[in-house]
This record gives C-alpha cells, structure tokens and sequence, in this order.
C-alpha cells in the first residue's frame, strides 16, 4: 500500500550554540540573528532557541528581535513556568515546545514528565493555545507520555533522541531507535505531530529522518560544530540535504 504522501520531513536549526560562544566572552558577537538568517538561506525550516531560566546562551533580546525578523518559524523552547509562558504569550512564536530544565544540568538529560503534570500542563497549554501559540511537549519515547501528551491536548510532540544519538554500542543504538519508532506511530495514532531532536549528529540522522511519520527534526549542536570548520550554510544544508533523501528513500522503500 503506498504511504501517503505528506509534508517533506523539515529542519528546526537550533542556534543556542552560537549563544554559547557569545557568552563565552560576554561580547556581542557571534550574532545569534545572523546565524539564523544564514540557517534560514541554507534551508532551514524553522529557527529553535532555548531560553532557559539561567540565561546561559540565548537571551531575551534574541528572541524578541528574531519574533519581527525570521522569514520561516519560531520554536521557542522553555520550561513550562510562570515565567516563560508569560514571555511567550506576549511574544508569540508559531511554535513553543516545553522542555524539562535543571539549573545544574549540562543539557537537556531527558523528557517532561507530562503524564506527572496534567493539571499543570492542561493549564499551561491551553494558555499558549489562547495566545495563538503551537504547543509542542518535549518528551521521552514512551506510550505514557504519548498518551498524556494527547490527553492535555498539545498537538505536537518531540522524541528526545538523546539516548539514540548516545548509544555506546550499535545494539544499544538498534534499541533506542525501535523505541522512538514505537513512539513516532504511537504518536500518530494519536492524532499528534511527531517531531524528533536532541543529540542527533551527520552520522545518526538518517534512521531517525527515514522513520515514517517524523515531521520535524530540531538539531543545533552538531550543526554549529560542523559550522566551525565547514561555515553555517554548508554545515545546514548538508543536514538538510542528509535528511530529505533519507526521508525519501524511507517512503520509497516502504512503497
Ligand atoms: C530540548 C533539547 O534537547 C535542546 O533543544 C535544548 O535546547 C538543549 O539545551 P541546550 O541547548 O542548552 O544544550
Ligand atoms: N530539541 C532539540 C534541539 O533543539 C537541538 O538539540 P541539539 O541538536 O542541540 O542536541
């Protein structure tokens, strides 16, 4: 039967790294607003930026400049806290995705706990919905939180990929990619966007991209490394590039 035939897979190029380096030194360069401009010429189809609570890479200012200038999509990533929903209500990007933060954590370590939050979360999404905001939930490969992703009414979720791209051994590997494509058709059957990010580097992303039904994936890290040595633009549009074929390839192998 052939699969129907939707959206080509898109590319979120997540530029906190580029914040990162700013940060280093506390200057004012490198200019986070350029690098999403290049991401955006090179291909991408959305910008991501995290504003964490710490402020340790992406600032308020980057994200209230970038609202008025991006020619594709904002995803604004937060925690699910007064604060954050605050801003992204009087901001609004087309899109929000609600990730866990620990101040003490290096980076993100794992999925929301939704199915452990409804209330909280039920309460919060319907929030960012009202201000015309797409809610996305940041979460593990696992049935439950798919479940309560649907139950709170998010329309769109993120596999946290971390544990794929990670993997210290190809069986590991194997695993942690059955499990997301358990996850990504248990989504679907849900009536869910299924996105996927996290970790995901030039050599892992083409299992992930091939699986059916992943609409989106969110990478930044592994782009703005490669960036260093090969320039934005290349560094993006081979990502890009690395994901559309194996999407198509995917879908032609299962028709
Ligand atoms: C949620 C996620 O996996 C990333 O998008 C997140 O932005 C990681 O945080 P840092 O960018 O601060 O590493
Ligand atoms: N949500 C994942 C994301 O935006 C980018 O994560 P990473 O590629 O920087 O690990």
């Amino acid at each position: 039967m052939s699969e129907p035939t939707g959206a080509p897979i898109q590319l979120g190029v997540n530029i906190d790294h580029i914040a990162t380096i700013r940060a280093a030194r506390g200057t004012r360069y490198p200019e986070p607003i350029q690098a999403a401009l290049v991401a955006e010429q090179a291909g991408a189809d959305a910008i991501t930026l995290h504003l964490r609570e710490d402020r340790r890479h992406i600032q308020d200012r980057d994200v209230h400049l970038l609202k008025g200038i991006l020619q594709t999509r904002m995803n604004l990533e937060m925690a699910a806290t007064p604060e954050m929903v605050e801003i992204a209500c009087a901001v609004r990007p087309s899109d929000c995705c609600l990730v866990p933060e620990r101040r003490e954590e290096l980076t993100t370590e794992g999925g929301l706990d939704v199915a452990g939050h409804i209330d909280m979360l039920k309460e919060q999404t319907a929030r960012l919905t009202d201000a015309g905001v797409r809610v996305s939930l940041f979460i593990d490969a696992e049935a439950v939180q798919l479940e309560a992703a649907a139950e709170i009414g998010a329309p769109v979720v993120e596999i946290h990929t971390g544990r794929y791209a990670d993997a210290r051994s190809l069986a590991a590997r194997a695993e942690e990619l059955r499990r997301i494509a358990e996850a990504v058709a248990r989504g679907q059957a849900l009536g869910l966007q299924v996105n996927a990010g996290h970790g995901l580097d030039y050599p892992t992303v083409e299992a992930i991209a091939a699986l059916p039904g992943v609409r989106e994936l969110n990478i930044g890290h592994a782009i703005v490394a490669r960036a260093l040595f090969s320039g934005l633009e290349g560094a993006v549009a081979e990502m890009k590039r690395l994901m559309v074929q194996a999407a198509l390839l995917g879908q032609h192998a299962r028709t």
